[in-house]
């Protein structure tokens, strides 16, 4: 049976993992909206290959150029944030959320009103807005497909009851710093902290990957997705990121799902579901890899971890701060404005400095990202001074 699909984020890492899976099925989907933010060549191309009822570029800017790229094509081109969250209320059956940061939380919101299925990458959205998120899909019934390939895995891992389940354990690789000391850290490049160990991402991601604050958010992922509380959640570095989690149960029992480290498993995991469909992935070779290893994370040279936990813990805004003050250092490191160390520094001078205001509704969450971005650029000045 044919079903639609709107990917958000299109031209990223995860939209084109997930175009490549609708590319080997294209009889099964029909594509309703492709989504960037500025990247009009790309969105171009891929409106031209996929024929979505709509192309939306985030940035107005860029609207007259994708006008122009697509030309006498008879798809409609939109732009601005309003037009993004129009397009997600356009209820493709599923709806891949796969934009970077906090700017997908508004279409991701008009999505899951919809009521119908999201799958969700996005992880941002859900760590800003954790509770009104979970809130609206109960509401609507949606269903949120978790595709973060750890929540993902989890997801494939539990059965039964939250009562039976003794521990979620979220696996992190420690990214490409894993072994570097304090001060090793202290002089990294943006080019080392993108260079995954294995696997391939867009920057934002990667450097939260080396900062360990990826591990962190999807902690705070885990805890809206699997609502086992935060006793119940942990991490463990396993530098292979063959096991992508596991779910140990009251019985000693304990289910992990493996896999290759490629985002076209969970996505078609996600896509496929309750059913199963094939990827052009390697099946795993576990003789080949002889080894999987596995070691307790250090808090102390990834101080990304304890902010993440002391979030949850506090509650209210705090998640919403963390990810805001997390998203402007990313940048600004990306942007050789600071150090590497200085990224957890600032959200930690945040924490310091404010309150965690619980937010009540999306206006209130903007509020919040929005006031906790101008004290992070502010941070990053005086950081950047230091
Ligand atoms: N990459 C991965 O393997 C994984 C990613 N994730 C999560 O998935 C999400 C996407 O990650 P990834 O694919 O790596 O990111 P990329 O940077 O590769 O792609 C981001 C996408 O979002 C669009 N975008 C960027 N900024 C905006 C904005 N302000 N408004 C609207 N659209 C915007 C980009 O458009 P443009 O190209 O025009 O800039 C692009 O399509 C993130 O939340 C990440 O944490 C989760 C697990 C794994
Ligand atoms: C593919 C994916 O889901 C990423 O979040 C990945 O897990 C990052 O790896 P680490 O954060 O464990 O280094
Ligand atoms: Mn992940």
């Amino acid at each position: 049976m044919m079903r639609s699909i709107s990917i958000f984020g299109a031209t990223g890492s995860v939209g084109q993992s997930t175009l490549d899976l609708v590319r080997r099925n294209r009889d099964e989907w029909r594509v309703v909206a492709l989504t960037a933010n500025g990247n009009v060549a790309e969105l171009a191309a891929l409106a031209r290959e996929f024929r979505p009822e709509v192309a939306v570029v985030a940035d107005a800017g860029c609207e007259a150029l994708l006008a122009h790229a697509l030309a006498g094509e008879g798809i409609a081109v939109a732009a601005g944030e309003a037009a993004l969250v129009e397009a997600a209320k356009l209820g493709a059956d599923v709806t891949m959320a796969a934009i970077v940061g906090c700017a997908g939380l508004a279409p991701t919101m008009a999505a899951i009103e919809c009521g119908k299925t999201v799958a969700l990458a996005n992880k941002e959205s859900l760590v800003a807005a954790g509770e009104l998120m979970m809130a609206a899909a109960r509401a609507s019934g949606a269903t949120i497909l978790p595709v973060d390939s750890e929540h993902n895995a989890i997801f494939q891992c539990l059965s039964g009851d939250l009562d039976r389940v003794a521990k979620i354990t979220l696996t992190a690789s420690g990214g490409p710093f894993r072994t570097f000391s304090h001060n090793e850290m202290g002089s990294v490049t943006p080019e080392q902290a993108v260079a995954h160990p294995n696997w391939s991402m867009g920057a934002k991601i990667s450097v939260d990957s080396a900062t360990m604050m990826n591990k962190g958010l999807e902690l705070i992922e885990a805890y809206h997705l699997f609502p086992v509380g935060l006793a119940r959640l942990d991490i463990i570095v396993h530098p292979q990121s063959v096991v992508h989690s596991m779910v140990e149960y009251v019985d000693g029992s304990t289910i992990a799902q493996l896999g290759p480290a490629d985002m076209r498993v969970p996505i078609a995991s996600a896509l496929a579901w309750p059913d199963r469909m094939a990827t052009p992935c390697s099946p795993l070779d576990l003789a080949k890899l002889a080894r999987l290893e596995f070691e307790a994370p250090d808090f102390e040279r990834f101080p990304a971890l304890t902010l993440a936990r002391a979030a949850i813990a506090e509650g209210g805004g705090r998640p919403a701060q963390l990810n805001a003050a997390n998203e402007v250092a990313v940048a600004a490191f990306l942007d050789r404005r600071i150090g590497f160390l200085d990224i957890a520094a600032i959200s930690a001078r945040l924490f310091d400095e404010t309150a965690p205001i619980a937010p009540h509704s999306l206006h209130d969450v903007f509020n919040l990202d929005r006031e906790s971005r101008a004290r992070a650029e502010q941070l990053v000045v005086t950081f950047a001074k230091a």
